[in-house]
């Protein structure tokens, strides 16, 4: 029920922020990044010092250094855990990283509230994630509507098909995210993947989140139809970045 406890302390942050109005805008645009990307499909590298389901990954983690070396080797976008509590994140990451990095940024939290959605741009994020299972459908409708009326993108982020069909009641998003990690268990599991993939509707580019290691999950999920992957712990504990991710494709022909 880890969900449920992150849910819980993010209301208690979020009943302390004061509703600011400023005219800052995204600077970078993420989708476009993801259409265009570098190898055969789009990569997600994203920063993460610690998980409830690992602990933490990495000791002293410096992101700006993480984040260069990601985009040296060749990420199309980056997603910056900003969560102190259950992964060690912090609300200035995205601008240091940006001020050495030339990708777009995703603020990867918990966004259950649309103050939260300003302070995304004030932190400098380009894009921003909702989760379906944080959420009701109306929420989700709501907060996806704020989000991209101040220029943010969007991914939405579902574990099942139930989620899936709620979720396309109330909005279609460019982007959505098959988490393969159960938020309650933490296990992986990429048949997710594989299970929603033909659902999707067309326009709508599909991100395997969660759980990508090896070459031949590479393969699997890009077979299953995923556009995107999103690939956190593998690329955190890689000494060479772009060794780890030229591997990781390795597999992928085209
Ligand atoms: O480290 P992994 O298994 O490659 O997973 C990355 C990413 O998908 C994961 O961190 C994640 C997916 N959805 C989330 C929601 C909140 C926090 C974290 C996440």
């Amino acid at each position: 029920m880890i969900l449920e406890q992150i849910i819980a302390k993010k209301q208690e942050e979020t009943a302390g922020l004061s509703f600011i109005e400023s005219d800052a805008r995204p600077d970078r645009n993420f989708l476009d990044a993801l259409r265009k990307p570098v190898r055969q499909k789009a990569v997600i590298a994203e920063i993460k010092k610690a998980s409830p389901s690992k602990g933490v990954i990495v000791e002293n983690m410096n992101p700006a250094g993480i984040g260069r070396a990601y985009e040296n080797a060749g990420a199309d976008v980056l997603s910056i855990l900003t969560d102190e509590t259950f992964f060690k994140g912090h609300s200035r990451f995205i601008k240091e990283v940006k001020q050495h990095v030339n990708l777009p940024v995703l603020r990867k939290d918990f966004i259950i509230d649309e103050r939260q959605i300003e302070e995304s741009v004030l932190m400098g994020a380009d894009a921003i994630l909702l989760i379906a299972a944080a959420l009701k459908p109306e929420e989700l409708a709501y907060l996806h509507e704020k989000a991209v009326q101040r220029g943010l993108d969007v991914l939405v982020e579902v574990h099942s098909e139930t989620e899936l069909r709620d979720v396309l009641s109330v909005c279609t998003p460019h982007l959505l995210g098959v988490n393969n990690r159960d938020l309650n268990t933490f296990r992986t599991c990429l048949s997710f993947t594989e299970k929603i993939a033909p659902l999707i509707p067309k326009g709508t580019m599909l991100i395997s989140e969660s759980g990508i290691h090896t070459p031949e999950d590479v393969r699997r999920v890009a077979a299953a139809g995923a556009d995107g992957l999103l690939i956190g712990e593998a690329l955190m504990l890689a000494e060479d970045k772009r060794k780890k991710l030229d591997f990781l494709f390795s597999g992928v022909k085209g």
